[in-house]
């Protein structure tokens, strides 16, 4: 039985993303994503599972970042989870005495309306994870009032609902990916895959990101997240991280990523994996695997001299 590391404690929307992804897995809380990460680098766990993005609030950067430095890890498997949030208390408080809430800082931005409508002389305090937040205001003393986490954290610390879909969006959806160390054969092709880099320029000069982004264009790879990340060595110094569609295996994102490695500094692969949704790409004409391998034959003919 594999054992994963996620942020805890019991009642955070990354354990019920892993109990999805993994029903048997057992399960080792941690106080942080990163300690998470660290878990499964060090092989106190097999693996973990941690948010990346949001459909509201956008990517989860200490996830982009942990995954860029580091001991490398590989992401197996991914998960689109709706996020729904309940504004939690302990029996007996009310909406208008609340006057400390706790939550994590991706609940806060994505319950601003109703903290600002129903809590506007409320002080919000940010939490390692809104299950920590819920199990805090649990407990007898807590200078917190409300905490705002999902229901299930509620059931599972004591606490009352005194509202329920506080987000400002009731469609709102966090991806998780589960990851683990290399060293296993990568997830079988689907159709319906998906591929993550992270990318380090070789040097800064005009049309550097036109250049990767060419790349992935004239193979007809689609991507479907790209975002740029500080390196940490002054204003101006980034690096790039690429959700796509395809596998490492389908000749196109093969070809792609080999480009980016002849004219990047570094590229870091992050896996191939079915994606969660199953939408498969529209692959572009002259772009499929056997177009590929015809174009390679062609090129061997003509180096060959018969033309
Ligand atoms: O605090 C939790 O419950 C988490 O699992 C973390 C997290 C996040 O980091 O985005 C996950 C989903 C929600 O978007 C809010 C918080």
């Amino acid at each position: 039985m594999p054992r994963l590391a996620y942020l805890g404690p019991e009642g955070t929307f990354t354990e019920e993303a892993l109990r999805l992804l993994d029903p048997v897995a057992e399960r080792l809380p941690c106080a942080t994503v990163s300690a998470a990460l660290a878990a499964a680098r060090g092989g106190e766990a097999d693996g973990a599972v941690v948010p990346l993005e949001n459909s509201v609030e956008g990517a989860i950067t200490t996830t982009l970042d942990e995954f860029a430095w580091g001991e490398p890890l590989l992401i197996d498997a991914e998960l689109l989870l709706p996020v729904r949030f309940s504004l939690l208390a302990r029996p007996g408080t009310e909406i208008p005495h609340i006057k400390r809430v706790y939550t994590h800082p991706a609940a806060i931005t994505q319950c601003r309306a109703f903290i600002s409508r129903e809590l506007p002389d409320a002080v919000v305090v940010a939490a390692p994870s809104t299950a920590a937040a819920a199990q805090e205001v649990s407990l007898p003393g807590s200078p917190y009032d409300a905490a705002i986490a999902a229901r299930i954290a509620g059931e599972h610390y004591g606490l009352v609902e005194l509202a329920g879909d506080v987000g400002d969006r009731t469609d709102t959806v966090t991806r998780f990916v589960k990851v683990a160390r290399p060293g296993r054969p990568l997830p079988e092709p689907t159709g319906a895959d998906r591929t993550t880099l992270v990318v380090f320029l070789a040097d800064d000069h005009p049309g550097a990101l036109l250049e990767m982004l060419t790349e992935f264009s004239v193979r007809g790879v689609n991507l479907t997240r790209i975002e740029s990340r500080p390196t940490g060595d002054g204003i101006g110094r980034y690096f790039f991280h690429f959700d796509f569609e395809g596998h490492v295996a389908d000749a196109r994102v093969g070809e792609a990523i080999a480009g980016l490695h002849r004219i990047c500094g570094e590229v870091r692969f992050l896996g191939s994996y079915p994606r969660a949704d199953g939408v498969e790409p529209r692959v572009k004409r002259g772009t499929t695997d056997e177009e590929f391998a015809e174009a390679g034959d062609w090129l061997a003919r003509i180096r060959a001299g018969q033309v």
